[in-house]
């Protein structure tokens, strides 16, 4: 079975849309952007921390890992990372630290484009006898979605802060929630706005050789 190291709700819910099972193992690690860092850098950094942290965790505890010990067989790690990117393509939005940032993100996107990017990695990792953990294929995915929002208020930016929607999504909004009456338009996959290009990921585990 797939193990889908993110506390993400949300990606878990895509992939149990798509028929593909899970155990859901939680990772913490510090997402602070570097300073001056490029969104390319910082999401790239970010996905293979998660990886490396939920590696980690199956080394402390091996019996989360449901393979046994030989040499064919494997089991993926799929970690994600979805961030805002603005037009000037160096800004990176992540989640608000309180009310005043989720403003000042969102009167930036307010009546423009920006993209959410989401990179998705796949770590393949096998058991050996003595229980140690090593990671035999990684594989990465970035994908990116245009999205359009309206002309924004105050008004409507602090009905939905009090909603406690923003606190904990990208550029402080979900899409498949109350800020989509925020989108005119998107161009590009849905999923991979709300935190999991879908269609991109099962072919990323087909090409792994995981049943889906
Ligand atoms: C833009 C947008 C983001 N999001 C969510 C997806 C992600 O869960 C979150 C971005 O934070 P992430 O750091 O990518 O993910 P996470 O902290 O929720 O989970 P983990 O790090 O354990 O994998 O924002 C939405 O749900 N809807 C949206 O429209």
């Amino acid at each position: 079975m797939l193990i889908l190291a993110s506390g993400s709700p949300r990606r878990r819910e895509l992939l149990a849309s798509a028929g593909v099972d899970c155990t859901v193992l939680r990772v913490d690690i510090d997402e602070t952007p570097s300073a001056g860092e490029l969104p390319t850098d910082y999401i790239a950094r970010m996905v293979s921390a998660k990886a490396k942290a939920a590696v980690q965790a199956l080394q402390s505890d091996p019996s989360l890992l449901k393979i046994s010990e030989t040499a064919e067989d494997t089991q993926i790690v799929l970690t994600a990372d979805t961030i805002g990117v603005l037009p000037d393509g160096r800004s990176v939005l992540i989640k608000p630290e309180d009310k005043a940032d989720a403003f000042a993100m969102w009167q930036q996107m307010s009546g423009v484009n920006h993209q959410i990017w989401t990179a998705v990695q796949a770590t393949q990792v096998k058991k050996a006898a003595d229980d140690t953990i090593t990671v035999t294929n990684t594989v990465n995915i970035l994908e990116k979605t245009d999205v359009q929002f309206v002309a924004l208020d105050d008004a409507m930016m602090e009905r939905y802060w009090q909603s406690g929607e923003p606190q904990d999504k990208a550029g402080g909004y979900a899409i498949q929630g109350g800020a989509a009456a925020w989108v005119a338009r998107i161009d590009g996959s849905y999923t991979n706005v709300v935190g999991l290009p879908l269609a991109q990921t099962l072919t990323l585990l087909q090409q792994l050789g995981h049943q889906v």
